[in-house]
Parts: C-alpha cells; structure tokens; sequence
C-alpha cells in the first residue's frame, strides 16, 4: 500500500471488506461472490487470469448456515465449506476486533455513543452476551478461553414472532420503527399505577418504573386491537430488552464483570435498542456495569471463521497494523446492491453520476445509522426519537473496508503511546460544522487541480465530479452523525479528501505548482545560503528558525494563503512574510532551543535529527534544507522524513532525492551529507567531484513516514521511520498539520521543536487566542 515512497516493501498485507446478506437472499450472495470470483482470490488474480484455478476450493465458514448451504455452495461455485465451531468463531472474532481496532467498542446512552479505550493488556475477562434468535452468554477469559455461562430463550426471535403477530407487521425494521412511537404506560403496569402516581422510594423505585410488563392491560376491558401497535412493540422491545440486560448483568455480577459486550443481528447497530440495553444494565447495576457494542458486531462469526487459518499469521496482528478506510460505493447489504461493486471505478462513477441526475443525494457509502436517542430518563416514554428508521437494507453498518498493513509501526519515541491523541482538539458537533464549510468551500477548487493535474480530460472531469460528489456525501454523513466511521479527527477528515481522491485515481492533485514552487525556490537558494553563511552562530540559527516558519506560508490547504499568492511571485511572498516575522512569537521557546543548540550541546551536538518536512517549493527549499544544513554542520546526521504518498502540496518522499540533488550542485555541506547518506548515487552522476578532500560528514537522508495524509498520527508509522528514529535525540515537526492540528500536545521520549504558521483565524484564537499568521515555535527539551 504504502508503496509510493523511495523503497517498495513486499506487501503482505490484505483487506477485509465486510459485507452483509439475509439468509434469504443467498442467492444474490452467491451471484456477487461469482461475479467477483472471490472465492478465487477475485477477478484480478493471478490464477484467475490463467485460468489456472484449483478445483477444491475450501472456505471457512460458521453458524447453522455453514451445514445448511455446503451443498449449495459446492452446486453453484465449486466450494466445500469447512465448518467451524459457531462458538469458538464468535469469541475469536470478538477477541480479534478488541485486540486490533482501536475505535471498536462504544457505549450508547441516551442516544449519545462513546467510543472506548480497551487496554489491550487489560481485556479480560469479559461477557459476550449474542442477542440472536436466542440469546448466549458467555465468559471470556482469554484467546480460546471461554465458557458458555448462560443464555436465554427469550431474545431476539422472542420480540420479532411475538410483536409480529400483535402487530402484523411485515418486517423487523417496521415493528422497530413503531416502538420509536409508542407509549408502553398505556400497556404496562408501572409502579406508580400501584401506588397511586407515587414513588415507592423507600425500595428506590420511581414511579415510571415498569411494575409488571403488559400488567395493565389485565385490568382493562379490551382487545388487542384496541391498543396502538406501537405500544405493543415499545413494550414488547423493552421487556425483551430490560430481561437480557437483567440477565446479561447478573451473569456479570456471578462473576465479578465489570464489562459487557452486546452483538448478534437482534442490535444490528440500531441506536433504539442500543439505548434500552444499555439503560437495562445502568439500572440493574446501579451504574456499575457498562454494555457495550461493537463496530463489527454483525461480523464476530465471519472474523472468528478467518481468523481459523492457520497460515496467515494474523495472532501477531496489533492495532497500528490496521487502516480502515471508507470508500465509496461497494456495500451490498441486506441483499441490495448499495454502490457499485467493490473497486469498479467506472461503476463507481456511473453511479454517482445516475444519483446527481436525478437529483437525490447520495447514500453516504457507509449506511446510515438512526441519529435517534430514546430520551430514557427513567423508564418513561422516549422523549426524542428519531422519525425514521432506514429500511432494513441500509441499516447502520458503520464499517469500511479493514487494510492490513504489516509494514506500520508505533513511533518508538512517542512518550506514552497509550496515552497519545495526536488530534488537538476535539471535532464536537460545533466544530464539524466549521470544517465542514472550510472544506465544502475549498471543493471546487481542489476539484480544479485534481482535474488539470490529469491533463483536464472528459475522463479526468467525470473522475473530479464524482470525487466531489463522494467527498460531499462523506461530509453530509459525518455532519448527521461525527462519530459514524469510529473517533473522527481533524485528522481524518483532512486524510479521507486525500483518500478520497486517490479512490477516484487523482495520482498528484498538486503536481504542477510543486514543480513550479520547487524550481522557483531552488533558484533562489544559493543567494540565501551566501547571506546565512555571513552571520554568525547566534544570527544564523535565529535567520534559519524565521526562515522555516516565513516559508510554511506556502500552503495550499489555507484559504487565505491561497488567496495571497494572486499578490506576487513566490519570492515576494516569501520575502513579505520574512519580513513581517515579528518576536516573540505567539509560542516562543526560540531562546531556549538557541541555548540548548549553542551552549548545552556546544560540545555534544545531537547525535541524529529527524526533520518532518511539510510543504514543496520554499517550504522545504528555504525552510527545512538550510536548517538540516545548519544542524549536519553541527555532525548531526539528518533525516528528512516525508509523507509517502501526495497529500495538498506536500513534498512526498521520492520527490525529495532530486530536490536535495539540485541544492546540492550549490552547496559542498549539502552534497557531502547527501552522499554519506547515498542520496546522490544516480543524481550526481557525472558531476565532477571537488570535494574529495572534505572531512567526512554527518549524512543527510531520507525516509518515508508512511502516511498521505497533511497530518500524521505517530500511532502508525513507516516501519523505515520507527527505525530511524530508534538513534534519534532531536524531533523537528513542521507545519501546521503535523505540529498544530495534531502532536501540539504529543510528548516525545527526546527534544522536540514545533515550528508552524498559524494559517487560520479560528485555529489561531482557538488554540493560542491570536491571530492568523501568528507563529509557534514549541520547544519541549526531555530532562
Ligand atoms: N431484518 C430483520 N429480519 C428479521 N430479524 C431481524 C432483522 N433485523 C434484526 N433482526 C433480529 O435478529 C434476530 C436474529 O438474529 P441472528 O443473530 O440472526 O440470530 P440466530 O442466528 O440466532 O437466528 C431476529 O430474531 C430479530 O430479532
Ligand atoms: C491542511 C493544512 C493543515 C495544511 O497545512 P500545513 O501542514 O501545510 O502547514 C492547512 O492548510 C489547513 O488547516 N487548512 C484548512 C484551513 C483553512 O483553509 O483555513
Ligand atoms: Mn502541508
């Protein structure tokens, strides 16, 4: 995946697409796997294109399905099932989601979810309580050890059978949907019908609290269809709800479990009967069990059935191997083909483009959840809900597409990763609202670039269209519910448009202003090298430090940078903003680096540097290389570390080794260090060597960091980075991306220096209480 860098890894990774179909549409199930030969590694395999294909093909499988359908299976593809134990498939699958997705578990109270850290050494033991027809309860004590503790009868096919046939409601989702409607006090009998309106405080029972289930209707004189079939179902979902969670707890409670974790199709993501589990266990516990859910819940069995293989390694699998990502189209759920199928890009577009005729908005890849909240404050009515409930077909399934990435790493010089956030501020409700804006505003712009990068072409402007298209419906579903595709960041907001962009096969959106910025930056370079190298120490270092944050103005992810460079030519720019360099800066610790550099270290220099270089053209020309410059003079080795794939006007990793070739044709400190850290064997090629006689250097190098993102999470990194860093006693995180939006706040195990411009107003107030344009120069020296 990561690929795009310097050096290519072997890929051993894969994907895991999760997808859903009815029992009762098999055969559409069957169709989709056939039209995509998965069950032959997919149509773009090697053996598919052969045609060399095995004849006995085995696929894991779980559940009474597994027995059910081997012979349909075998009939129309040509595959024996092997079946696994559905038990040990569903607590190896839930084992697995734990262990390795990090925004895998949330609560859900009061309509209002909440992701939750497990702390992997800390998991168990735990219940799994899988609501199906049936319900399992069972105690989980580690990988493979587990018990079946308990159960009960009355579950899911308990509330679907008997409210179908109280209500003659055609589907599960119907029945659903009216209990958002209902009033259950008019069916059952609540403390306070017993006791005249009143509390039974003495036993802490308020007077909503439900007495006896269907109690009331006892007393009355009526017939079933004199009640609202709405209160049926509210009543009916609250009994079954209240008795699991009544269950669910005291298995709990025998012992000693503090968490609970609830799956099986009966939640199915939906957020009504998520908050009256949920409420179910508050109240029996007193608060002091927790249920939760899962992300993957509909897919514990399937998990469990892959993970059953022995071959693919997949024990070792941790958390910061795994990218999950969100594109658009592919979900077949619920046997309706929602999107075209998965990574068919003219389909793709065809289908986005037959939506924006007809004008109807786009289902956001990801189906959508129910917003609603059931209000429970007690055991009363549901004060809010939600006014619809999505057909059964775009239930919530609140995953994507699982990369596993095998090359990702921890950054091992992060102070505590268990502890590390890398977004700086929270994205509420308010402040999704404001980047929302920025980037809808800043759409038709990057759609622009994107479409001339790719020459302008029809087949280039389809291909922008659709990505506008697809990244506005990301937006609109982000906007409906911020924590639909797990913890959402600023982060991740500003990496799913580059996403976005290359699933819709934009290589480079900003190809042509790097070059132009490149060029017109290297051309002035040697000027400003002459003019540094007549100051002093102490001058220079300071001329170096301005240098970096003046240059970081060339970003083209700011609107208001984007609008200044219509006032000049990129040297103006660049000289207006140097000039405008006013200390103290908003964040200044200059002085404190300058001593640590001049005086601390005089006599022991930091032994290696890595510099995480942030923008093309004079950005990295007169920013970072002149200090990388400065701190090799010092006998610091120095590594520049890049994005590995595009994002904005980023410099990546491959573009790097020309860059510093061509700085290094005007400066012998550059080109030595270039050469210790083989950066220069085919560039310079040819180039007569004058600096034979030279002292040995410190080498400049370069490595890759694993994202494509203007950002970066230190969670997941290059395994090339995590190494490099292992000798590494000097951080430099520039830009806004990587030092404001996230890692402001990030503690490193060594030195580390923030240096960005400030390129938004409300960023500035919000985080600083100033102004745009302001400066930060964040040192943070380890004692
Ligand atoms: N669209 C649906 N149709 C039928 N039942 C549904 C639907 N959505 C959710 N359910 C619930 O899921 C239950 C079945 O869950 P499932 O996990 O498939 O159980 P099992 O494998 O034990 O039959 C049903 O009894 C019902 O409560
Ligand atoms: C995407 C960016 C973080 C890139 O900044 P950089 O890291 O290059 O300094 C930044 O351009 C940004 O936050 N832009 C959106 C805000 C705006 O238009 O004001
Ligand atoms: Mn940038």
């Amino acid at each position: 995946m990561f690929n795009g860098g310097r050096r290519s890894y072997p890929i051993l990774g894969g994907r895991l697409h999760f997808v859903k179909f009815e029992t009762g549409k098999l055969n559409e199930c069957l169709d989709f796997i056939s039209s995509k030969q998965l069950h032959r590694g997919g149509v773009d395999s090697p053996s598919w294109r052969s045609g060399a294909q095995p004849d006995d093909i085995v696929i894991k499988a779980t559940g009474g399905g597994a027995y059910k359908y081997a012979d349909l299976f075998k009939e129309r593809l040509g595959v024996s099932l092997e079946k696994e134990d559905e038990m040990d498939c569903l607590v190896s699958g839930a084992n697995f989601l734990l262990k390795a997705i990090r925004h895998e578990a949330f609560t859900h109270m009061d309509g209002h979810k909440e992701y939750v850290q497990i702390d992997q050494n800390d998991l168990f033991p735990f219940l799994l309580v899988n609501v199906g027809s049936g319900v399992s309860i069972i105690k989980v004590d580690g990988h493979g050890k587990f018990q079946r503790v308990s159960g009960t009868n009355v579950g899911g096919g308990t509330y679907w059978g008997l409210g179908r046939l109280m209500t003659k409601c055609k589907s599960f989702d119907e029945l659903l949907e009216l209990s958002q409607r209902g009033d259950n006090s008019t069916m059952d009998m609540l403390v306070g019908d017993i006791y005249g309106g009143l509390d039974y405080s003495k036993i802490g029972l308020s007077a909503s609290t439900i007495a006896s289930s269907f109690g009331k209707t006892i007393s009355e004189n009526k017939e079933l269809s004199d009640y609202r079939p709405e209160d049926i179902s509210l009543s009916l979902l609250r009994m079954i709800s209240y008795n699991i969670g009544q269950i669910s707890y005291l298995n709990a409670l025998r012992y000693g479990l503090k968490r609970i974790f609830f799956g099986g199709f009966f939640i199915r993501g939906h957020a009504y009967t998520m908050d009256t589990i949920s409420f179910a266990v508050n109240f029996w516990s007193k608060g002091e069990a927790q249920a939760m859910f899962l992300r993957h819940e509909g897919f514990l069995g399937a998990l469990g059935a892959f993970m059953s293989y022995e071959k693919h390694g997949l024990d070792d699998l941790r958390v910061h191997h795994l990218v999950e990502r969100f594109p658009m189209g592919a979900p077949y759920v619920g046997g309706k083909i929602h999107g075209p199928p998965l990574g068919d890009l003219n389909a793709k577009i065809s289908w986005m483009e037959k939506f924006v005729q007809k004008g109807t908005q786009i289902i956001a890849p990801v189906p959508m959840g129910v917003p609603a909240t059931t209000g429970m404050g007690g055991f009363e009515r549901p004060t809010s809900k939600g006014d619809i409930l999505r057909s059964d077909a775009s239930a919530a399934l609140n995953v994507g597409v699982l990369h596993l990435v095998p090359t990702l790493d921890v950054f091992p010089l992060l102070e505590d990763p268990k502890t590390y956030e890398p977004n700086t501020i929270d994205l509420d409700q308010d402040e999704f609202k404001y980047w929302f804006k920025v980037l809808s505003d800043h759409l038709p712009d990057l759609v622009d670039k994107a479409v001339a990068s790719e020459g302008g072409t029809d087949d280039a402007t389809r291909r922008g269209d659709a990505f506008a298209h697809a990244f506005s419906a990301h937006l609109a579903r982000l906007m409906e519910e911020p924590a639909a595709y797990g913890k959402f960041g600023l982060a991740n907001l500003l990496e799913l448009r580059e996403e976005c962009l290359r699933e819709f096969q934009f290589v480079d959106a900003y190809i042509s202003i790097k070059q132009r910025e490149n060029e017109a930056s290297l051309a002035v370079l040697p000027d400003l090298l002459m003019e540094l190298d007549t100051m002093n120490e102490e001058a220079r270092l300071l001329a170096l430090i301005e240098g970096v944050l003046a240059a970081n103005i060339f970003d083209w992810g700011s609107r208001a940078c984007v609008e200044l460079y219509h006032k000049g030519t990129i040297i103006e720019i660049y000289r207006m903003s140097r000039k405008k360099m006013q200390r103290p800066w908003r964040i200044d610790d200059f002085d404190m680096f300058k001593k640590r550099m001049l005086i601390d270290r005089k006599d022991q220099p930091y032994k290696r540097a890595l510099l995480f270089v942030d923008n093309s053209g004079a950005d990295v020309v007169l920013g970072m290389l002149p200090l990388a410059r400065e701190l090799l003079r010092h006998g610091t080795e120095v590594v520049l570390v890049a994005n590995s794939l595009p994002a904005l006007n980023d410099v990546t990793a491959n573009e790097l080794p020309e860059i510093i070739a061509e700085a290094s044709k005007h400066c012998g400190i550059l080109r030595k260090a270039a050469e210790a850290g083989g950066l220069l064997v085919d560039a310079m090629a040819g180039i007569q060597d004058d600096l034979k006689d030279a002292p040995e250097s410190a080498p400049l190098m370069v490595v890759e960091n694993g994202c494509g993102s203007p950002c970066i999470d230190f969670r997941q990194v290059s395994s090339e980075l995590a190494a490099a860093a292992k000798d590494a006693d000097l951080l430099i995180l520039e830009g806004m991306g990587r030092a404001l939006h996230t890692n402001l706040n990030a503690r490193f195990k060594c030195d580390a220096l923030k240096l960005a411009m400030v390129k938004n107003q409300r960023l500035a107030e919000k985080l600083f209480n100033g102004n745009i344009y302001d400066c930060i120069c964040k040192f943070e020296p380890v004692s």
